[in-house]
């Protein structure tokens, strides 16, 4: 094929040399080409080889005549474009001019030739086809240019349409036919139906010189097609002549927006709201409210004591216990209630309607009954005991915050109160939880700044009146407040979780007393401590107690731990290897507090123990309770037959004193002898006769 060069190349064919060289004088003008051939053969097989914008082509020659040439010449696509000017010495002979014209040939040139004419001649072929060779290029371009676009056009994944300036559909990539389904020619002129997400019909930009490209997430919908989500580019063609339509099918964005905006609000355990899910609807909630002047309460829910259930049971079944009590409590509500898990064991629910306190009393009281029946997971029988406090909007806060931390504080009073049960926000209950709170931040530091403090109580012998032990018990001075009850910072020792510290401080400290006393009491005299369920759950109790004793030198027979009876009933198979493990070691093993609770006889018989201490509250009865004195001489009795040891705590009394003496109980603890007094009047004390404060 003829590509352009910068000089076109004319072939001249002339079978006489002669004229050959004529002519190549006559166009030898430096501004083309010449290639001399004397023969059509030669001449085709030049024109195969190279591209040429020229031939002057003698009619008359032997074998391939001119004609025959030009004839072959337009059965060749490389060929059949390149004008062809024969060359006659019989111009007058029509028919064979005729016959060259038909074969091809544009023009004659007849001998003999004027060189004006034939220079005119083939100047003006070869501008047209020069001409036409440029338009064959920019046509060749075009075309190129416009399989590129189409190529694109077909493969992106893009819709890609046009509508005319009516709105008419007239053009669609296959992408677009497809998100559409539309398929044109057969659909022609259809509108598209897109819808603005608040309803109405879109609305077509403007065209005009300040036109410009616009993106919207629009709606899709035909009669074959269920509405569905689009994000379109929708630019006015410059010609006015309408838009040009960019788009993509965003259902499976929007449904992948849609699952995390769930996911984000949801509570993967249980199904319910989230912590975030939950403010979201009690803000809306809040907002109507606010709007109708109308009163929502929010309920504040905390499982009772769930840590032991994971600490028993593992995780896993935690998990379980949680999802069955989330399935309960949606059933004790209504359906337009909102319920959330806004923590580990703590769920919210908030009420719109009936929000009487009255109304709201009878749904905590369903939820409570609600939890009474056990729940039966993997073989265990469990109860979800769940302490509930309630806030109302607008009497106890006006937002989300401050409802939540009424509800809360309502709850923690319900805890205090024993849990399983519900309380009502009340403003007293603030400024308890602030003094709480105050308390609870100054402990933090108590250990650090030495406000701790042992006291030892005497454990007296009837028999002889002298000290055989003493309790160890701890006192908080506080800075301001003072002495501080330990009725009040035990449990928020427990609480914030300083009581594993704390504890294993009384413990060294009152082992490293005992031996400072050596010297003025009695060899055998025995230090009471008290150890804390966290302790007694330790596996590393005994390594450490074992460890104390080999620090401090104190024989293990001289060390007493206490253990309350809540903590040892808990799980009596693991208390009873404990108790054996440390019993092993030497150290003595009292059941604190016997009588508060459970007041088994029969699992005491299972417990290797040495002491049992009988409960104060049950001391303080014996006097005016026949049936406290049967019990306790019952209890006496059973405890000396297994060998135990009994103290008698609390004992204020001289007839309290003499009741339990006349039972048999050989040791006594309480004001009648001693309040618990400081380490140098135990010192001072020594192996002297102590004197009843009450006699
Ligand atoms: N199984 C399980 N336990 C969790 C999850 N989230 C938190 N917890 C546990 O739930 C327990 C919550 O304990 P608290 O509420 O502090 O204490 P409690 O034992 O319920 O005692 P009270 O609330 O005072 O009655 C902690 O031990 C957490 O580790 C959870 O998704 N699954």
């Amino acid at each position: 094929m003829y590509t352009e060069t910068s000089q076109p190349t004319v072939l001249l064919v002339d079978d006489k040399p002669s004229n050959l060289v004529a002519l190549e004088a006559l166009l030898d003008d430096g501004s083309r080409n010449i290639i001399a051939v004397t023969s059509g053969k030669e001449a085709l097989r030049v024109l195969i080889k190279q591209p040429v914008a020229l031939v002057l082509l003698d009619v008359q020659m032997p074998e391939l005549d001119g004609i025959e040439v030009a004839r072959l010449m337009r059965l060749n696509r490389r060929t059949r474009d390149i004008p062809v000017l024969m060359i006659t010495a019989y111009g007058d002979d029509i028919n064979q001019m005729l016959r060259g014209l038909q074969a091809g040939a544009i023009d004659y040139l007849c001998k003999p030739i004027t060189s004006k004419i034939l220079e005119a001649k083939v100047n003006n072929l070869l501008g047209s086809r020069q001409r036409q060779m440029d338009r064959e290029v920019a046509h060749n371009e075009a075309n190129k240019a416009k399989a590129f676009l189409v190529e694109i056009l077909n493969t992106t994944g893009e819709g890609i349409a046009v509508l005319d300036s009516g709105l008419h559909l007239i053009y669609t990539n296959p992408a677009a036919a497809e998100i559409l389904s539309v398929h044109l020619p057969a659909e022609p002129n259809g509108s598209l139906p897109f819808w603005c997400e608040t309803g109405g019909l879109y609305d077509f930009p403007q065209t005009g010189t300040s036109a410009r490209t616009l993106t919207h997430e629009v709606w899709y919908e035909s009669d074959s097609n269920p509405a569905f989500p689009l994000q379109l580019s929708c630019s006015p063609l410059s010609t006015n002549q309408g838009w040009v339509l960019a788009f993509q099918d965003i259902s499976r964005i929007k449904q992948l927006q849609a699952t995390l905006k769930r996911i984000a609000i949801t509570d993967a355990l249980t199904g319910l709201l989230n912590r975030a899910g939950f403010f979201q609807a009690v803000a809306a909630a809040l907002s109507k409210a606010q709007r109708w002047n109308k009163p929502l309460a929010l309920m504040y829910l905390d499982l009772d004591h769930f840590k032991d259930v994971n600490d028993t049971h593992g995780h896993p079944v935690g998990d379980k216990l949680l999802t069955a009590f989330c399935k309960r409590l949606t059933t004790s509500m209504r359906e337009y209630d909102v319920i959330g898990r806004i923590g580990g064991d703590e769920f919210a629910v908030l009420l719109e309607e009936d929000v009487s306190e009255e109304q709201v009393s009878t749904i905590a009281e369903k939820i409570l009954k609600a939890q009474t029946k056990p729940y039966l997971i993997d073989g265990h029988s469990l109860v979800a005991g769940v302490s509930i406090g309630i806030a109302y909007y607008p009497d106890d806060g006006a937002n989300t915050d401050q409802l939540l931390q009424a509800a809360d504080v309502a709850m923690y009073q319900a805890k205090q109160d024993g849990r399983m049960s519900f309380r009502h926000h009340s403003p007293e209950m603030n400024a308890r939880v602030r003094a709480r709170n105050l308390l609870m931040e100054s402990l933090y530091q108590a250990m650090e700044q030495n406000q701790f403090e042992l006291l030892y109580q005497p454990q007296v012998g009837v028999a002889d009146n002298c000290i055989h032990g003493v309790e160890a018990l701890l006192r908080w001075h506080h800075p301001d407040a003072g002495m501080v009850s330990p009725t009040v910072f035990i449990p928020l020792l427990e609480e914030s979780g300083l009581i594993v510290k704390v504890s294993s401080w009384i413990l060294k400290a009152a082992c490293k007393q005992r031996m400072l006393w050596n010297q003025s009491v009695s060899e055998n005299l025995t230090i009471a401590v008290n150890l804390s369920a966290k302790q007694f759950s330790d596996e590393l109790l005994i390594h450490q107690v074992e460890q104390l004793l080999d620090e401090t030198g104190l024989p293990a027979h001289c060390l007493e731990l206490e253990v309350t009876e809540s903590t040892i009933i808990q799980n009596i198979a693991t208390s009873q290897n404990v108790l054996k493990r440390l019993r092993s070691i030497g150290v003595k093993m009292a059941m604190d507090d016997f009588g508060t609770g459970y007041s088994s006889l029969a699992y005491l018989k299972q417990l290797p123990l040495d002491v049992l201490k009988i409960d104060r509250l049950f001391v303080a009865n014996l006097q005016q309770d026949e049936r406290d004195r049967a019990i306790a001489r019952a209890i006496i009795g059973l405890a000396h037959e297994l060998g135990l040891t009994v103290i008698a705590e609390g004992v204020e009394s001289k007839e309290q004193y003499e009741l339990l003496a006349n039972m048999g109980c050989e040791l006594i603890q309480g004001f009648y002898f001693s309040k618990p007094i400081s380490s140098l009047e135990i010192q001072n004390i020594g192996l002297k006769r102590i004197i009843p404060q009450h006699p």
